[in-house]
């Protein structure tokens, strides 16, 4: 299947024209200040090869899981500013999403001008079920364009998000995939074809119910999976231990108890932390110590200790898996790398990507920064992909909507 590209767009010519840009702007913040600008600067290429060609820019972008509703933590202002800050273009930012201040706005946009359009996700029907409201909010966002729009999915991040304006809208406009989606696939498809053994994939992060749904179908593919971040709470409850405090998605233990029974006989194999970092609380300067990973609850903080990092005998276990490998895929931080008691693990399988012989990439927004702000730079690993989830969905072969709604 192919997808029509940016550079027919623009053979079509924009000039004039109303664009809509798809960009993944789910950026980390400190505050109103951008911690990590590496989704923003992956957006630049092709919002500038619209604005060189004339076009009316609108970006349209999500930032965070509000709840259907506007809420200012959530706004896209930092990610707009900074956006401003790295190019000679001009960029506004709409107060609404597709109301009154987005439609003025759009109308008074020049050729080789920006608008973002504030958080998508203010709207409840972005995200909705119901594929009606989906498409109400999308024919909104559509009519930005006037009458000779046009879309470009450029938010790798979001493509396995089936969600009005990543999918709906491609159903309304003429459709074109980004040269960033183009590259990220590219870069994929080669680890999906035919990864060179022993794979590893190394699993962590905070959005543990997202991403138990994913190893579900990397069992038989991966040969390893390195279990960190707020899922190992998940993997030891399933084994009979108490975690305490710590991240824990009860309703999926059944569904770890069965990817755990399952494995060996698909040639997978789970490693998980035999120790962990408890703390007090969830602080930067919060207490904490080492214990084994089957008794948490007997730390000195008892049931109200939380697990925030991998142990060191468990970083360097992943570590010896990492350097056996010849092909690692890793998304989701080992712990609260935010903070620096609690980002050792993390810290540790960064160094242990960037020293073994295998082709290594790492997945997603927040592990992108961590490998960053830990002092890593990017050239340091194969590929470093904006996106976590949609990878790991494309690893495991799933339909994602965001690029199949661009198949001609
Ligand atoms: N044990 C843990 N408890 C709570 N949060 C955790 C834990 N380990 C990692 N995290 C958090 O996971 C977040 C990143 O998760 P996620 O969004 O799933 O990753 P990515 O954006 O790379 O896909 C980080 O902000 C990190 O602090
Ligand atoms: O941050 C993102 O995904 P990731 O954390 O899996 O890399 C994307 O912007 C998608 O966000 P979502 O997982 O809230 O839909």
């Amino acid at each position: 299947m192919t997808s029509h590209t940016l550079n027919e767009l623009l053979a079509e010519g924009v000039r004039g024209r109303h664009v809509l840009v798809r960009s993944d702007l789910n950026v980390p913040l400190d505050g109103s200040s951008v911690t990590d600008d590496g989704r923003i600067r992956a957006s630049i290429p092709v919002i500038q090869q619209l604005v060189d060609g004339g076009a009316r820019v609108l970006v349209s972008a999500h930032l965070g899981r509000p709840k259907g509703a506007p809420e200012p933590k959530y706004s896209l202002k930092p990610a707009a500013d900074r956006l401003a800050e790295l190019v000679s273009f001009p960029v506004r930012l709409a107060e609404d999403t597709v109301g009154t201040s987005a439609k003025g706005l759009a109308a008074e946009l020049a050729d080789g001008e920006v608008l973002v359009l504030e958080n998508v996700r203010f709207d409840a029907r972005e995200t909705s079920k119901d594929g009606a409201e989906r498409l109400a909010f999308a024919q909104e966002l559509v009519a930005l364009t006037g009458d000779n729009g046009a879309y470009v999915d450029d938010a790798f991040g979001a493509v396995h998000r089936k969600h009005a304006s990543v999918y709906d809208v491609a159903t309304l406009l003429p459709s074109y995939q980004g040269d960033l989606v183009r590259a990220e696939v590219e870069v994929l498809q080669k680890l999906t074809a035919s990864p060179e053994r022993p794979y590893v994939v190394v699993l962590g992060g905070s959005k543990v119910s997202d991403k138990l749904a994913v190893i579900d179908n990397l069992i038989g593919k991966a040969d390893t999976l390195l279990v960190g971040g707020g899922m190992l709470f998940t993997f030891l409850a399933a084994a009979g231990h108490k975690v305490a405090s710590s991240l824990l998605e009860e309703d999926q233990i059944p569904v770890v108890q069965d990817y755990l029974a399952r494995a060996e006989a698909a040639g997978s194999r789970f490693v998980v932390p035999t120790d962990v970092v408890v703390a007090s609380r969830f602080a930067a300067d919060a207490e904490h110590e080492v214990v084994a990973a089957d008794a948490i609850e007997e730390s000195a903080f008892g049931a109200s200790g939380i697990g925030l990092d991998i142990g060191p005998d468990s970083a360097a276990a992943f570590a010896a898996q990492i350097a056996g490998a010849r092909t690692v895929f890793w998304n989701g931080p080992m712990g609260v790398f935010e903070f620096e008691a609690f980002s050792g693990g993390t810290r540790a399988v960064a160094q242990a990507l960037t020293e073994t012989a295998a082709f290594t990439v790492v997945g997603g927004g927040d592990s992108a920064a961590a490998v960053r702000t830990l002092g890593f730079s990017d050239d340091q690993f194969g590929h470093i992909s904006t996106g976590g989830g949609a990878s790991l969905e494309y690893l495991e072969g799933k339909d994602l909507p965001g690029l199949s709604v661009l198949d001609r």
